[in-house]
């Protein structure tokens, strides 16, 4: 099978409302798809089985599954599909939004002045009127671009399409190995050369790091920490630092310890009940799937690959919504934050160009 017939199916898939999802990991050049062969829900109570679970942000909401079991699986190559980076999509942005989000980033500051809070991660979400849907088109756009991260069109009736390329993994295993990574601090890139972190951007990420160990340090028997370096994601860099071990595999199961994870401080905040608790209150709207976690997981739990649907949108016949938000920390500032949301959208917002 080629790639291009794999893009019809989904297409076939939509039409016909049955779920199916379509992945391509970091750097692999290999396209998966798992097409349901009927119309069925299944909700995600363990991660024991060969299937791809998707989590929205607020774990009480379902988790979805699609089992392999009850799919057909197909794997391509994707060296045929030509890379085609596109350039900066142009789309207006709403003034009383940017207002309201620019207070919403400055209340946050407050927060954390006053209750000795580290960071609060505010997001917001944008639509755009889609002019031209076609399901093969956005899988041939989003997979010609972003080869580095974790890309993915999913759809389901329950949900419908979603789709994103993702720089940030939350959880890998293999047997009992597991690394997962801390990022934080994001800068537009004109000239690579010329990428350098503020103090700020160095101790915010800092503490994402410091919550992650935190949260692992009693499920694992080692823990190895790399060195920070700067990670490239699209048009954006960020500050990430690579932490793995062995897992103490009779203290958690890969559900619980995704779920002890999430939502990282790169999400949400730290501490994570106020930061959870500030979003909860000031953003007024339901992040839904955005900053959940997705990816595929192994039969009982051997090999995972869990991702943070970061740089992701959710899109019908007729509108895309796309997501995306930033950490604030005391020196933030409200008008950079928002400009730092706009560079976010731009790397989903190239994938829906040819549908605009
Ligand atoms: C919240 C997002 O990104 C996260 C927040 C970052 C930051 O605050 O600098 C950087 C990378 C991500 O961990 C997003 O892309 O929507």
């Amino acid at each position: 099978m080629e790639y291009s017939q794999l893009f019809e199916k989904a297409a076939d898939h939509y039409k016909k409302k049955i779920p199916f999802v379509l992945f391509s990991l970091p750097d692999e050049p290999s396209l998966k798809g798992a097409f349901q062969k009927e119309n069925a829900s299944y909700l995600a109570e363990n991660f024991d089985e060969e299937s791809f679970v998707l989590a929205p942000f607020n774990l009480n909401d379902v988790v979805f599954q699609i089992l392999y079991k009850n799919c057909d699986v197909h794997e391509v190559t994707t060296n045929e599909i030509e890379q085609h980076p596109i350039d900066s999509v142009s789309f207006s942005e709403n003034t009383t939004e940017k207002e309201r989000y620019m207070n919403m980033v400055a209340n946050a500051i407050k927060k954390i002045n006053s209750e000795h809070v580290h960071k609060i991660v505010v997001s917001r979400e944008k639509k755009l009127a889609v002019q031209n849907f076609n399901l093969t088109t956005l899988c041939t756009s989003l997979f010609s671009q972003y080869e580095d991260a974790f890309r993915y069109v999913w759809y389901h009736p329950d949900t419908g399409i979603w789709c994103g390329a993702t720089p940030e993994l939350l959880l890998q295993t293999n047997q009992r190995n597991f690394s997962t990574m801390a990022l934080a601090g994001t800068q537009r890139i004109d000239d690579k050369m010329m990428i350098q972190w503020s103090v700020k951007e160095k101790l915010e990420q800092q503490w994402v790091t410091d919550a992650i160990i935190d949260c692992l340090e009693n499920k694992t028997a080692v823990l190895k920490v790399s060195k920070t370096k700067t990670h490239i994601a699209g048009n954006l860099a960020h500050l990430k630092t690579d932490i793995s071990g062995v897992l103490n595999t009779n203290k958690a199961t890969l559900m619980q310890l995704a779920k002890a994870l999430h939502p990282t401080p790169a999400i949400c905040g730290t501490p994570r009940s106020v930061a959870m608790q500030f979003i909860t209150q000031h953003e007024n709207y339901n992040r839904s799937f955005y900053a959940g976690f997705l990816g595929p997981v192994g039969e009982m739990q051997r090999h995972s690959k869990l991702f943070v649907n970061l740089r992701c949108m959710a899109i019908n016949d007729s509108e895309a919504t796309l997501y995306a938000g930033g950490g604030i920390t005391i020196d933030s500032n409200p008008e950079a934050e928002w400009d730092e949301t706009h560079n976010k959208l731009q790397t989903i917002a190239k994938v829906l160009q040819p549908l605009l």
